[in-house]
């Protein structure tokens, strides 16, 4: 691994659909800055500096209030740079941490105090060198006490093989990207049917509606993303997420404009009411629970 690459559109688009105020933008990265924050030795791809002031400006761009940020897999589990950027944020921004099994119960405390409200599990082989699940079901029962959650990237192709492990998970979970079906087959295609099933099989599985420009083999504007996701955000309308996914690691062939993206967001979600739980009530509910406790 030589170049740094830049996986991120240099001037994208301000949207035409406004998000709500209060919109949240429940998933992105941060990367370094490297000087400050060094990449792990086990990183999969060297992307170029895009640090919390990056983000930010974008956040106020596309039109969103918050966001939620995912630890990076060129990261490792010094959460550093993630926690550093939620610190910038003036309470505006919380993360999901990838965590080292052996993480003693005084540092899941100061990821907690540091705006950390969840652990991501990464299955996928060209991210991650293992992924042992004995040893996430223990971080996930040691996270319960935080109120956390677990959110798990796989792909559709191993959806099956997952279930028991994620049977076992005693914390509310959120798949990443819909386990990356083909949207392709449509809404009623067998790897949409296999999700649904999932989804049926615990209340408490939520989903992120995200990556278009990762699941669409169409491109731009994924008109295949639209139409095998709106039906399950209509269906599943209290626990769906939506989020940029920017700075977009390893999209540097097909760095999708931002404010496209935003754009899919009235497509999938056409009503002011399920762009409201969508954009605000689901992830509040998930990262800012404190502030909504009071109106439920
Ligand atoms: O950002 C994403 O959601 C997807 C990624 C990168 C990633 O997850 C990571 O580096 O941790 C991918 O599919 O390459």
């Amino acid at each position: 691994m030589t170049d740094r690459i830049v996986s991120w559109h240099c001037n994208p688009s301000v949207p035409r659909f406004t998000p709500p105020p209060g919109a949240v933008d429940a998933h992105c990265h941060v990367f370094g800055p490297m000087a400050q924050f060094p990449f792990s030795p086990k990183a999969k791809y060297l992307p170029e500096d895009a640090g919390p002031n990056m983000l930010f400006a974008l956040r106020d761009r596309l039109g969103f209030s918050r966001n939620v940020i995912v630890q990076a897999s060129c990261h490792g589990t010094d959460n550093a740079a993630t926690l550093n950027a939620i610190a910038k944020s003036n309470g505006r921004a919380r993360g999901v941490a990838v965590v080292d099994p052996a993480i003693s119960d005084a540092e899941l405390e100061k990821l907690h105090e540091g705006g950390i409200r969840g652990v991501r599990f990464n299955f996928l082989k060209r991210l991650v060198d293992n992924a042992p699940k004995d040893k996430f079901l223990e971080v996930a029962h040691r996270i319960q006490p935080f109120g956390w959650h677990v959110v798990v990237y796989f792909e559709a192709a191993i959806l099956e093989e997952m279930r028991p492990f994620l049977n076992a998970i005693p914390t509310l979970i959120v798949i990443d990207h819909m386990g990356r079906p083909d949207v392709s087959q449509g809404p009623d295609g067998a790897d949409m049917r296999a999700f649904r099933s999932l989804l049926d099989s615990r209340e408490d599985i939520w989903t992120k509606v995200t990556c278009p420009d990762r699941l669409d083999p169409h491109g731009p504007p994924w008109d295949d993303f639209a139409c095998a996701v709106a039906p399950l955000v209509a269906d599943y309308q209290d626990r769906v997420l939506w989020g940029t996914d920017w700075p977009h690691p390893n999209m540097e062939k097909a760095t999708p404009d931002d404010g496209a993206l935003v754009d899919i967001i009235p497509r999938i979600a056409p009503t002011a009411d399920l762009q409201r739980k969508l954009l605000i009530d689901n992830p509040m509910r998930l990262y800012w629970p404190e502030e909504t406790k009071s109106s439920s």
